[in-house]
């Protein structure tokens, strides 16, 4: 995109910053729905952290290098991307727009972004599959203790064209979330983010009354499925024999859990603390990265997330060994202030400033992106 493009943009008075789009979600959304959003774990360190820890790398450009073409593909489990990186799942999106995860789809779609869509969608995968066509699409799991239930969420998966599994395994237990405690606010009790289980065969099985009768019994239901806190390794490689897609283990910052989790069969992992919303205190995942990184000598992709906000944040992640990154926050609230412009502006935006980034960095290429980008500042 150009500067012509960009200032279309402009006149349309949309945000450019996420900080803008934080604001307009603020005042668009009711208390409840924007401190779900926004809110982290306890004290908020971990969420704070994981943006500070940015700030201790600053960038060295070199200068006098050909950046007349710039590439910011990357490679996945065989499959190119345009840019790198996805949006992540992000649940109940229908607090924040009536059609819900619907317009990240359609976004991603049309940029070339994949998408991973939760769990806890508000639309079922298959809704969402529709409108993607032959788009990349994941699917996220929390893996729920019934097994004949995750090996439904996982056929449909794979029926519907979603090409990766990401297992996320952080939150098999919600974090203490006091912006919600004091806002009496818990999105699923209100019946948002169902879109799959309420769809799932094999969870209608189990219920006396479907949910269109008796929606507050499904609803706990689901929630207990989804709270696995019996959930081990053991089973994470039962879950690898329900499947041939590839399977990304998301939510780990310790590099032995990298080994682990490739021992047990996954294709690539997630380093990510859940954008600061579950372990209050947990190290950022940026200062994570380097470790795992080490740990896992290549052998599988890495995908990071957690404080992603602008096209600094992607390099400083490439440079330290990240494959690519996941966008959260920075969508969910564009969804909610402007819908489909705001969550395609956000993605264009962020490909444009990761693109003058990459170039005047002195780079033309994703792949002249490594440690030498950085260097590591006291703060
Ligand atoms: C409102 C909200 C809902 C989320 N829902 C899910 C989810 O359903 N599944 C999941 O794996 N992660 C979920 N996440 C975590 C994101 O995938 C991602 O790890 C996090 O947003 C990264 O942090 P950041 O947004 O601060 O960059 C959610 C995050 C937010 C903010
Ligand atoms: C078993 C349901 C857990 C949903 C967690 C949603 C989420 O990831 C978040 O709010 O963060």
């Amino acid at each position: 995109m150009n500067y012509y493009e960009k200032s279309d943009l402009a006149i349309r008075h949309l945000p450019v910053a996420f900080h803008e789009w934080e604001e307009k979600a603020r005042h668009i959304l009711a208390a409840g729905p924007f401190g779900y959003v926004h809110g982290g774990a306890g004290a908020g360190d971990t969420m704070l952290a994981n943006r500070k820890a940015f700030d201790k790398y600053r960038i060295r450009p070199r200068i006098c290098c050909d950046i007349s073409t710039r590439d910011l593909t990357i490679e996945i489990f065989g499959r190119k991307f345009p840019v790198p990186f996805l949006l992540a799942p992000i649940g109940v999106n229908s607090i924040l727009h009536p059609e819900g995860e619907i317009i990240p789809a359609k976004v991603c779609a049309d940029a070339g972004v994949p998408y991973v869509l939760s769990n806890v969608s508000s639309r079922s995968m298959e809704e969402v599959a529709d409108v993607m066509k032959d788009a990349v699409r994941w699917f996220q799991l929390y893996p729920p203790k019934d097994l004949e239930l995750t090996r439904s969420f996982l056929d449909r998966a794979k029926k519907a064209g979603y090409s990766a599994i990401v297992v996320t395994v952080d939150s098999t237990m919600l974090g203490w979330r006091e912006t919600d405690l004091r806002n009496a606010y818990l999105p699923f009790l209100e019946g948002h983010g169902m879109g799959n289980y309420f769809s799932d065969p094999v969870f209608r099985s189990k219920l006396e009354q479907p949910p269109e009768k008796d929606k507050k019994t499904a609803v706990l239901k689901a929630l207990s499925e989804g709270n696995n806190t019996c959930f081990t390794w053991e089973h994470f490689a039962e879950i690898r024999k329900l499947t041939d897609l590839p399977l990304l283990l998301k939510g780990m910052t310790h590099p032995h859990d990298a080994r682990l989790a490739i021992e047990h069969g996954a294709n690539g992992i997630i380093v990510s603390n859940h954008g600061g919303r579950q372990l209050d205190g947990a190290i950022a995942t940026l200062e994570a990265l380097p470790e795992i990184v080490d740990a896992v000598g290549g052998d599988v992709p890495i995908v990071m997330d957690s404080g992603i906000r602008r096209g600094a944040d992607i390099l400083k992640a490439l440079a330290l060994g990240a494959t690519a990154v996941l966008v959260g926050r920075p969508y969910a609230y564009a969804l909610a202030a402007a819908g489909h412009i705001g969550v395609k502006s956000v993605i264009e935006n962020l490909v444009a400033e990761t693109e003058f980034q990459l170039a005047i960095s002195g780079r033309s290429s994703l792949q002249q992106i490594d440690s030498s980008l950085l260097t590591e500042i006291e703060v």
